[in-house]
């Protein structure tokens, strides 16, 4: 039996700043992972890989320079599955080397194995070829993440028919795509595949992609993603699959509508499960939501006062960004260190379709649905120098104000650079800024920053207007 101040559960970027956090306020800390290599969903198969393949399929397919110079450039033919994954394999192994480094400088114990708790405090590794550890926490960290759901009409031992963390290990590019799922992770991947001048069909339940942004731009994401060559099927299912062993033979899709779809190849993303099955949580009294997500309280801080519960693990909202942050917080919480103790009130949402769109704050349905008096700012980037130059010719940004005060309430982009622009007013708004900040900020020219200024004067010609 090994004694440490915090056991953490799982090496992903809620255990991996956890960990640090702890050991940086002199705690001894281990961390167990069950996988052979650091660094959980956002190193290996989600948030840093699929960005990463973001970028080469802009770069294999020049889409980047179309806006430009009106020229017609299409994918290199001769392009294969290891062009696509070359950088993602790269960047992957830089991260997962980070990551050793980080936990080694300050000192973490990174035990790898399974880890499940037998008591309260009692942390069980199970090894392969070697006998168990047991490792025993005043605290308990479980920042175990999260997996694809695996919806049961589809054969996931086929290699045509691919989940979120196996799509990078396709074996050829797909001459056609249908991807299941139009939430997050669906958009993203349609986009990419779609970029490289794959035809791909977006199979989504929801009448619109992306609930939670504005209504305004996920109409906007819809039309550029239409414009990008995808097929949208919104307020539909797939109901029957037909997987034929001929690899040469098409998959047969048909869609809740009745509509038969022929494919290469199937991407189904459609939501994920918390990490917690065999963890032993529910036998020491910790509560489990309804799709397994365990229930924390402030400070993420389970039903069992000395176990906390971080990351994807938890669920909404589920991001790398947050599940780091939510780490440090309980952590803080836990040992009392005098940090905050809780999740700022305004978080970003950066999502890399082509184009990328990013939100902080309200958007214009919420206000209109609390009764807040508003108006809107518009800047569209084709009216920007800097977007005339980099050729971003349908990209915007929309500011939303108080009224009255004047305060920033919402900030919505699309376009290049939006998951970057987004933080001008992400911060304005934990600031308590007002119209002012961008009024009188002297912004560097040309930028796309420069926006936040063209769509504050918008929303000031609304107001002496009086429209909104
Ligand atoms: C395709 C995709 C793209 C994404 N893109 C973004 C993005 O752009 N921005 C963003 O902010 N977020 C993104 N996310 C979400 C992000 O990856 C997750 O929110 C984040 O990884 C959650 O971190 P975590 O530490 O809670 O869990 P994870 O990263 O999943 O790590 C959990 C770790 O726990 C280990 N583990 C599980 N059970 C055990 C056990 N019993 N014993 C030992 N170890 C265990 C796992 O092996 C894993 O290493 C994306 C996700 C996906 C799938
Ligand atoms: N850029 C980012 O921040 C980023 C990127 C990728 C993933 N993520 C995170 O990963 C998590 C999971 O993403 P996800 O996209 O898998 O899940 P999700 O829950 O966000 O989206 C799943 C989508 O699938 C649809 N769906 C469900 N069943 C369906 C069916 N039978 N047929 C058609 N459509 C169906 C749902 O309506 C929903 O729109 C998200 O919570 C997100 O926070 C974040």
């Amino acid at each position: 039996m090994v004694d440490f101040d915090l056991v953490v559960i799982g090496s992903g970027p809620a255990g991996e700043w956890g960990a640090v956090q702890a050991a940086l306020a002199g705690k001894r800390v281990a961390v167990v992972e069950r996988e052979p290599v650091l660094g959980g969903t956002a190193a290996n198969t989600g948030t840093l890989p699929s960005k990463t393949l973001r970028e080469t399929s802009l770069h294999l397919s020049g889409l980047k320079a179309r806006g430009l110079y009106s020229v017609e450039t299409t994918l290199r033919h001769e392009a294969t599955v290891s062009d696509f994954l070359f950088r993602e394999r790269r960047v992957k192994d830089m991260e997962r080397a980070r990551i050793a480094g980080n936990l080694e400088r300050h000192g973490v114990q990174v035990v790898l194995g399974t880890g499940s708790l037998v008591d309260e405090h009692t942390v069980r590794v199970t090894r392969q070829g070697q006998p168990d550890l047991h490792l025993k926490g005043a605290f308990i960290l479980v920042a175990t993440g999260s997996t694809p759901f695996r919806p049961p009409i589809y054969p996931f031992d086929d290699p045509r028919v691919h989940d979120s963390d196996e799509v990078l290990e396709i074996g050829r590019l797909p001459t056609s795509l249908v991807v299941v799922g139009g939430g997050v992770i669906g958009c993203e991947y349609a986009c990419m595949f779609a970029a490289l001048g794959i035809p791909v069909t977006l199979v989504e339940l929801r009448p619109e992609l992306l609930p939670f942004l504005d209504d305004e731009f996920s109409a906007l994401l819809a039309q550029r993603m239409e414009a990008l060559g995808i097929r949208m099927r919104f307020g539909q299912s797939v109901e029957k699959v037909e997987v034929p062993a001929a690899c040469e033979t098409p998959i047969h899709l048909t869609l809740s509508s009745g509509e038969e779809v022929a494919t290469d190849q199937v991407l189904v993303a459609s939501g994920r499960s918390a990490n917690t099955e065999g963890l032993g949580l529910c036998e020491l009294g910790v509560k489990l939501g309804s799709r397994g997500q365990v229930e924390v309280g402030p400070g993420y801080q389970t039903s069992v006062p000395h176990i906390y519960a971080v990351g994807d693990v938890i669920g909404f909202p589920a991001l790398a960004s947050t599940s780091m942050d939510q780490a440090r917080i309980a952590v803080e919480h836990a040992f009392g260190l005098g940090g905050p103790t809780r999740m700022p009130t305004i978080l970003p949402y950066g999502i890399y379709t082509i184009p990328e769109v990013s939100m902080a704050g309200e958007t214009e349905e919420g206000l209109r649905a609390k009764g807040i008096p508003y108006v809107a700012g518009r800047a569209p980037f084709s009216t920007n120098p800097r977007g005339q130059i980099i050729g971003e010719m349908c990209g915007m940004l929309k500011l939303l104000f108080h009224r009255e005060s004047l305060k920033l309430l919402g900030v919505h982009v699309l376009g290049e650079q939006a998951s970057e622009l987004v933080h001008v007013g992400l911060v304005a708004m934990l600031t308590g800024s007002t119209a002012r900040l961008f009024l009188e900020t002297c912004f560097n020219y040309p930028t796309l920053t420069e926006a936040y200024k063209a769509a504050t004067f918008d929303a000031m010609d609304h107001l002496k207007h009086g429209t909104v």
